[in-house]
């Protein structure tokens, strides 16, 4: 029930007391003076729509005016209490303690959902939510419920990050059967998927859970209950904070002829364009988006005291990646809060000390002074809360796009004799970043001549005269651009070109072939440059078996072919290997398996990196061998002036790889597809080394 880490920690336990503490000794006015008697009433003679009988009873709008997932959460814990009431004789006394225990039930599952969407020091997490004044406020001293929508948002927002968008759109169709305005989150989520390459195709999944469940959570409700009706244009807990409202569209301006401009949807609709133009957003922008979309509302217009609960998430994702400095601000916003709402909300009862919950604020209304008062606290939080708002927004955009990608695609260029693993590392690299994430140009397209032509009795296909490599710079660059191509592709199966198709710019350019590193124009402009140097009797041995099964040539021909292009290998493919950033040369763990050409199965081999950018050499040798369980031999200064790794360990997994990943690059979940397929063994190597020197880069591309 409760994870042993947080079992174990004092703060942990410092915050339970305290929720205890409150729930037994407290009685805070909103749920004695209305949720509490609506619940008892309501449960005391079931109906299906409790809301008009108590308008039909009362003769006014009910005060629980939440949706009925808030009902039904609430309704066994008050249920329980109420029959303890009836043995016990105590009243309402036990039903009220069952309503403050659902909420810290909620509560509860809000920090099991925030150490999910936040990972990071258990400590940290405790001292910014569970410890939160804030958060103790507004639920166990002011008794508000807004934690139960805030959960359920948050769940929402965690199966999203994970890929699960069916049961995110669920749980946010939950929130919205809880409390309708958590809708308001959803128009900010489809911003945020659309303006995603990676999350994009699950809109349409997450838009459908969300409406079949808010549908019939609300829709029905609204259908056939009068007073829900009434209730979502009335929000009477707007009432105590600011006499005279009763809903949101209240905050105006007169524009004259009787015509008022609503505050509200003002500052929504100005804060839903400020994401659309951020575009490309990471899940940390965009939950300080909505922290500082929820602030901007909350702040400019006098809101209910629970609806600062929305906005806790998000002030702890902040406060957690914002160090010190964050902490402090986050206090400083809690403290003028509390001030304000503390002159200006009821008091709750303390039955140990026989006071009884107070319905009216602490403040004499019609005071002069105090009214300068409660102006001064409001003034000051407003303050505070732009000044923490404007921080969240910096430190997020900053933060975003880590990898630069809304500038420009990442261009990855793979050079490379014939056979050395060109396309082996391309196929792998775009498994990493998923379908419709990588875009591929092969210098092989661009060969002058099919393979029957007599023209290749003057040239080999090393020979750069035998290739339109100025199309090929050309194309290469235009979509380094985010411009499409029209290009024709070499079939190696038949020797033939296909006819020119469109070729569409994505966020990772993949440039690979024989001379993929030697026009000056395209290497100056990748991201990362790639040589392949692969032993030399390895690639004799893997091409010779690739030509002869998958291209149709024989024994004897590719035996030839690879001698005649000795001098031109030598001329215009291994000079490229000084441009390159990372040199990978795959070695045969065992020189003797390779000796027989008709050999077909597997081969072990080793892997040795020499990388002209290196600063976590060290550090990614100790994960390799304490992660992946690989050998790794380690030396900073190599020939050319390179440090190497050489690792050797072809039962690497691929799910070892991927934890390395995520260690050494946090960032890489912008990145990389939900479901990145890491490849085992040496090939898996190349693309952590790949993605390690992309993350090094970024710093430069912004
Ligand atoms: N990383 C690797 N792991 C295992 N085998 C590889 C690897 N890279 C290349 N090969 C072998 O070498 C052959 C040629 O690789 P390929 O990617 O077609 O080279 P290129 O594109 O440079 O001509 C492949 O058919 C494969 O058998
Ligand atoms: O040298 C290469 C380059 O391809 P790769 O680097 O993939 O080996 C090929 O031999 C030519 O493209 C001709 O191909 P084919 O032999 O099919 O006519």
């Amino acid at each position: 029930m409760i994870p042993t880490d947080l079992r174990r920690n004092p703060w942990f336990h410092l915050g339970l007391a305290l929720r205890i503490a409150a729930i037994l000794l407290l009685v805070p006015a909103l749920q004695a003076g209305w949720y509490t008697p609506f619940m008892a009433r309501s449960l005391a003679a079931p109906t299906l729509d409790p809301w008009s009988r108590y308008l039909q009873q009362v003769g006014e709008l009910p005060a629980f005016f939440a949706g009925p997932v808030m009902y039904l959460f609430h309704a066994p814990f008050v249920a329980v209490g109420m029959l303890f009431d009836w043995v016990a004789g105590s009243g309402s006394t036990l039903a009220q303690i069952g309503l403050g225990l659902s909420l810290l039930v909620a509560d509860y599952g809000l920090l099991l959902a925030l150490r999910h969407m936040q990972q990071g020091s258990e400590d940290r997490l405790l001292l910014a939510y569970w410890l939160s004044p804030l958060v103790l406020f507004i639920t166990y001293w002011h008794g508000d419920t807004d934690v139960v929508p805030t959960v359920l948002m948050v769940l929402s927002l965690v199966l999203l990050r994970q890929g699960q968008p069916g049961r995110a759109g669920v749980m946010l169709g939950l929130g919205i059967g809880a409390k309708i305005s958590i809708l308001a989150i959803l128009p900010f989520l489809v911003v945020f998927l659309w303006s995603h390459r990676r999350h994009r195709d699950t809109l349409p999944r997450f838009l459908v859970s969300t409406g079949l469940v808010s549908a019939v959570l609300v829709g029905l409700p609204l259908l056939f209950s009068p007073a829900v009706q009434q209730m979502l244009l009335v929000n009477p807990k707007l009432l105590v904070a600011n006499p005279g409202m009763i809903s949101i569209l209240d905050v105006d301006i007169t524009a004259g002829a009787g015509h008022k401009l609503y505050i509200m949807p003002v500052f929504y609709l100005l804060g839903l364009y400020g994401a659309w133009q951020v575009g490309r957003m990471n899940f940390n922008l965009l939950y300080t988006v909505l922290g500082v979309v929820y602030l901007a509302v909350l702040l400019l217009t006098p809101s209910a005291v629970g609806w600062y609960m929305w906005v806790v998430p998000f002030l702890v994702a902040y406060r957690l990646r914002a160090g010190r400095r964050g902490a402090m601000l986050v206090m400083a916003f809690a403290t003028a809060f509390i001030v304000h709402k503390l002159i200006v909300t009821p008091m709750p009862g303390i039955p140990l000390l026989g006071l009884a919950p107070g319905l009216t604020p602490l403040m004499p209304e019609d005071a002069t002074w105090a009214l300068r008062l409660t102006s001064f606290a409001f003034s000051v939080l407003t303050g505070i809360g732009i000044v923490l708002a404007l921080n969240m927004l910096r430190r997020g955009l900053e933060e975003n796009d880590f990898f630069g990608l809304s500038q420009r695609p990442l261009a990855i260029g793979i050079a490379g004799d014939s056979g050395t693993g060109k396309d082996t590392l391309a196929l792998a690299m775009a498994g990493l970043f998923g379908e419709g994430a990588v875009t591929g140009i092969s210098g092989d397209d661009y060969h002058l001549f099919e393979r029957r032509g007599k023209l290749w009795q003057a040239f080999t296909h090393l020979d750069p005269r035998a290739n339109d490599l100025e199309a090929f710079t050309r194309d290469a660059l235009q979509l380094i651009a985010w411009r499409p191509i029209l290009c024709r592709h070499y079939d190696h199966a038949t020797g033939l070109f296909t006819p020119p198709r469109r070729i569409q710019a994505s966020d990772l350019v993949m440039v690979t072939g024989l001379h993929a590193l030697y026009p000056i124009a395209l290497r100056e402009r990748l991201d990362v440059a790639i040589y392949l140097d692969m032993d030399e009797a390895l690639r004799r041995f893997f091409k010779l078996r690739r030509d002869v099964l998958q291209r149709g040539h024989s024994q004897e021909k590719v035996l030839a072919s690879i001698e005649r292009r000795v001098p031109d290998f030598q001329d215009f493919v291994q000079p490229q290997r000084e441009h390159a950033d990372v040199v990978f040369s795959l070695l045969p763990a065992d020189p003797e398996a390779i000796e027989d050409p008709g050999y077909l199965g597997p081969v072990p081999l080793k892997l040795r990196v020499q990388m002209r950018r290196a600063t976590n050499l060290d550090r990614l040798a100790r994960y390799l061998i304490a992660l992946c369980g690989a050998q790794v031999d380690v030396s900073q200064a190599s020939s050319q002036g390179m440090a190497e790794l050489v690792v050797d360990g072809s039962d690497v997994q691929p799910e070892d790889i991927d934890m390395t990943a995520r260690q050494l690059v946090p960032e890489l979940e912008e990145l990389l597809a939900r479901n990145p397929a890491w490849q085992a063994g040496m090939t898996g190597m190349m693309q952590l080394v790949v993605l390690l020197q992309l993350a090094e880069l970024t710093p430069k591309r912004r």
